[in-house]
Parts: C-alpha cells; structure tokens; sequence
C-alpha cells in the first residue's frame, strides 16, 4: 500500500534527526535514493549514467540540495550535469560537491528571458526537479515560475517531450496537501519522494503530475503519525480479493442481488450484471421489470431474474441505482436495500433514497455533479466546480455526515470512510469516462461486497482498521475497473459492454499475483 503522510508530518519526523546533527546524513540518503531510481529510468531508456546529460533544476531549500548531491552522483558516474539555480541563495554545500564534481552552474536572475535555458534543459536525457519540496508555499512564483512556463512551452507535454524529468519529493507547482495546482506545474515521469508519500502525490492534479511514484526510506519514525491518504497497490487488491475453495458453493461465494435499470435505461442493468458476473462470485439476481429483466438474459443467462422485493431475494450485498430512473419499484427496492443492514453499493438514481444516517457498509458512489446534489439536499451548498477542486475534502465530509463510505468517481477515484480514512486510486484510462462506465463500476464493487461480506479476516489481510473495511472494497473495485480500462484502451476506443473480458483477465492477474505471493 502506498501511504502518504502530510508534509507537516513528515517534516515533523525529520525535526528530531536534524536537531540530532543528522541533517546532512537525512540530505545524502535522499540524495542517493534519487540518484538510484534516475539510473534506473535511464537503463530502461537504454542508456548509462557515462555519456547522460543531466540538467539540474535547484531552488533556494533542501529540495535544491538533495537534487545537486544526486546530479553530483551522476557526475561521478560519467554524466554531464549543469544546474540551472533558481535562486541567489542556493543550498551552498551541495553546490560546492556539484561543482567540484565537474558540473557547471547558471544562476537564472530575475527578469532574465529563461527561453534559451528552457530549450537546453528540453534537450537533456534527464531533467531533475529540485525547485521546491514540503516547503513550498503556494503556486510558483518569480524565476521558478518562470522557467516552468518556458520549459513546458519549449519541451512541450509529457507525452511528447523527449527529456526525462524526476521530481525530487514532489513536482514543483502541486500543493502537498491536496495535490491542487494554482499555475504552472513541472510534470514528471517519475517522482522520487522521501520517507513516505505525500498527499498531493495522490490526489487531484498532483497524482495526474507526480507520474511513477517511488519511495525512498530515509529513516524516519512516522508510527506516532496517522496516514492522510493511502493507494491500494496491485498486491493489496491481490491479497484482499477472495478466491473460491474447495469447500465452497454458490452461496457461499457471495450472492449479489442488483436492482438496477428501468424501462428508460435497461442497458445499465445489462452492464452491471455483467461486470459483476465478471469479478466473480456465487450467484447474481436481478431484481426489476421484465423487459429489462429480458435484456439482463440475453446476455447474461446465469443470472437469476425476478420482480420482486429485496426481501423475497435472499443475499449478502447489493447494488441499487444505476440507470433507475423514474422507477417507483426500483426506488423502493432501492429504499429496502439501504435499510437492510446488508453492504449496498448505491449509485445515480438511488442516491436520493439515502437516509439522513446509514453505515460505513452503505458505499454512494457519486460523481462531483451527483455529491453536489446530495450534499445540496443537506444544507451543504457547493457547486460540482468546488468538488472538482477538492474531491477528498467533500467526500470526506460527506462521509462523516452520512456515516456511509463515500466513493467519489473521477480520474483519480477518492473514496471515503466515515472514520475520516481516504484512499486514492488513479487505476483509470480517460478512456473510461464515457456512458455506461459506472454502471460496471458498481458490478464490480457489488461483486467486491458480496463475496467478502461475510469474510472476517478481510481487513487484517491488507492492514486496515475492521471499520475501514468498506472504503478498502471501494478502492480495490476501483483499481480493478481503471486497470479493466486501461486493458481494454489498448484495443482503441472502450466498448464498455465489452469491459468484462477485461474485468476477467485483471481478476485473473490478481489471483496469480496472489498464488505467487503465497508460493513466497
Ligand atoms: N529537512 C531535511 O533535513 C530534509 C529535507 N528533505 C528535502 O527538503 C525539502 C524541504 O526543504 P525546505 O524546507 O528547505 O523547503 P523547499 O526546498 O521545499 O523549498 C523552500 C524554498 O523554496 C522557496 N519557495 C517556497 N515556495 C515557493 C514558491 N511557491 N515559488 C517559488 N519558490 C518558493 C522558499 O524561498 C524556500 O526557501 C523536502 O521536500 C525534501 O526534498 C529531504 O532531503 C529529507 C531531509
Ligand atoms: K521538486
């Protein structure tokens, strides 16, 4: 798991080792996990550190300095290395090893056209981002702002630039905090980031920006901290997701039962059924009107259809709302699922049905225009722009009002336990956004609920709290829709009536990911 701490945490884990006298040890440590992962990114680019040439981008704090000791590294390697010091104030010491290391320096003044600089940094192998780290306040500003415009203007975007760029910690220009970007930011391909994550590596603008993000250990004790926000890795997913015995049958591998679709929209049924059916489990039944129950069998005939109530369908979780609109008896089914006591993904038009307070198994799953509704309908007034801006924030908020686990889709999905526990997952291709994708994504989270409803063991096997158990399903449902996504993009555009040969193939991923782990 991916953990972030916040800056101030960190910071607050570094205080004792500095006042120690261990400052510098903390700035070479970092150095050399920096320098490390630049060698690796520049083996799997086919080239060495000998013959590399490195720019150097250093700002006036420790970010600067742990940025020119891992250029002096691969100085010593055989690199060519120039700094680009965005200040007067450079860290001196770590200056004076670049420098004695063989790399020269150019301090950009204030006022000076950065143009020319930009381009060379452009046409380096590997650029390295030291302008700013935790101490950065706010949007860039002066020089460094400067030379960020220009270099993106000159080296163009990250999908077509050729130089490489590292941050150091974090990329200049994301908020540490909340990941938001308030003018230009430095892009990275891979991000090498000291003693934990940080938040804004994953949430927002800052994980879209942070590219591959590494940690390195430098020694810090942060056990007395709490965890800002956390990342389901692959492993994780693996480790929760649960695989059939020898010992089970149908009911006892989960029964999902999904009251979804409507005479409006019948497809949505269709599509969740089948990517639950997909992530697995012992039986799916669908509860709605013939018509649509109709379209559910033609393509998914293991599916067990009815009219009826919620009651007269005996299962272990449910899935309620997509595409019931206009719909009285799926609203009312959707009203029973919620008050049963059963964990209940609730999605689009079930959202409504929700009671002032319900538990952390009840999973909304809104996107920023549906919260803003909900959150409207409970005194909370905010437009879906403001969601956009801080999606953990109003999760999180909305969770703690409702008690419900909340599921904030967007690029990066932000899901929240009432317990004020946040996890991001930034699994998705942009290729998702298109109709009907969370439709599935409910299946698969419905799938999720019903086979580890009953499973005990579920929360200490990815080292969550027992009550965070729902927001870890939620997450986990979300980074196997993005990576379903992500595999079904490489045949080109998403058909998401075709996504559950994708789901399939990442549930398989995981199970053998969990045979070799348990083979270990
Ligand atoms: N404290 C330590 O001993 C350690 C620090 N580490 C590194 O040090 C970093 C933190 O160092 P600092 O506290 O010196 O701070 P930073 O290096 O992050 O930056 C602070 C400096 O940047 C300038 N600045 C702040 N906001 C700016 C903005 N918006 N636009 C332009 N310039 C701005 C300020 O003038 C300030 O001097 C971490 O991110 C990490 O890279 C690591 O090496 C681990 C150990
Ligand atoms: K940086």
């Amino acid at each position: 798991m991916l953990v972030a701490f916040s800056g101030g945490d960190v910071r607050a884990a570094e205080a004792p080792l500095i006042e120690s006298g261990q400052g510098d040890a903390l700035l070479q440590r970092a150095a050399h996990g920096l320098f490390g992962v630049v060698l690796g990114l520049l083996r799997e680019a086919g080239l060495t550190a000998y013959g590399a040439t490195v720019v150097v981008l250093a700002g006036s704090g420790n970010n600067g300095a742990d940025a020119l000791y891992a250029g002096e590294r691969l100085l010593r390697r055989g690199a060519g290395a120039t700094a680009v010091l965005l200040s007067d104030h450079v860290h001196a010491a770590s200056l004076e090893a670049f420098r004695r290391a063989g790399g020269t320096s150019v301090t950009l003044a204030d006022g000076t056209d950065p143009g020319e600089l930009a381009l060379h940094a452009g046409h380096a192998d590997v650029v390295i981002d030291g302008i700013v780290g935790t101490g950065a306040q706010g949007g860039l500003r002066g020089t460094a702002r400067a030379f960020v415009d220009a270099f993106n203007t000159a080296a163009g975007a990250r999908a077509t630039r050729s130089a490489l760029v590292v941050a150091c910690d974090l990329p200049s220009g994301i908020d540490v905090e909340t990941g938001q970007v308030d003018g230009p930011v430095l892009a990275a391909d891979a991000t090498v980031t000291f003693g934990s994550a940080k938040p804004g590596l994953l949430l927002g603008a800052g994980a879209l920006a942070s590219g591959e993000v590494n940690v390195v250990d430098i020694g810090l004790d942060l056990t007395a901290s709490t965890p800002a926000v956390r990342t389901l890795l692959h492993a994780d997913v693996a480790a929760l997701v649960r695989a059939p015995t020898a010992q089970d049958q149908k009911y006892s591998r989960g029964v999902l039962g999904i009251a979804a679709g409507s005479s409006r929209y019948p497809g949505a049924a269709a599509l969740a059924v089948g990517a639950a059916l997909a992530t697995g489990l012992g039986m799916v039944r669908y509860l709605g009107p013939d018509t649509v129950a109709s379209l559910v069998h033609q393509r998914n005939p293991e599916a067990v259809a009815s009219n009826g109530s919620v009651a007269d369908a005996r299962s272990q979780a449910w899935v309620v709302g997509p595409g019931a609109v206009d719909d009285d008896d799926q609203r009312g089914r959707a009203s029973d699922a919620i008050g049963s006591g059963l964990p209940v993904v609730v999605d689009a038009g079930a959202l409504p049905e929700v009671p002032d307070r319900v538990g952390p198994q009840v999973i909304l799953t809104p996107h920023a225009g549906e919260l803003s509704q909900f959150l409207t309908a409970r005194g909370v007034d905010v437009d879906r722009s403001a969601i956009e801006a801080e999606p953990a924030h109003f999760a999180l908020r909305a969770a703690e009002m409702t008690g419900a686990t909340v599921l904030l889709k967007g690029f990066t999905t932000v899901v929240a336990a009432p317990s004020g526990t946040l996890f991001a997952q930034t699994d998705a291709s942009p290729w998702l956004s298109t109709a009907g994708s969370g439709d599935t994504l409910s299946g698969i989270l419905g799938a999720l609920a019903a086979s580890l409803a009953e499973d005990t063991g579920a929360a200490r096997r990815i080292g969550v709290a027992d009550e965070d158990i729902w927001a870890a399903i939620a997450a986990a449902g979300a980074a196997i829709h993005g990576r379903a996504g992500r595999r079904a993009a490489l045949r080109g555009p998403i058909l998401i009536s075709d996504l559950p040969t994708d789901i399939r193939a990442v549930m398989a991923d995981l199970y053998e990911e969990r045979r070799l782990a348990a083979a270990m």
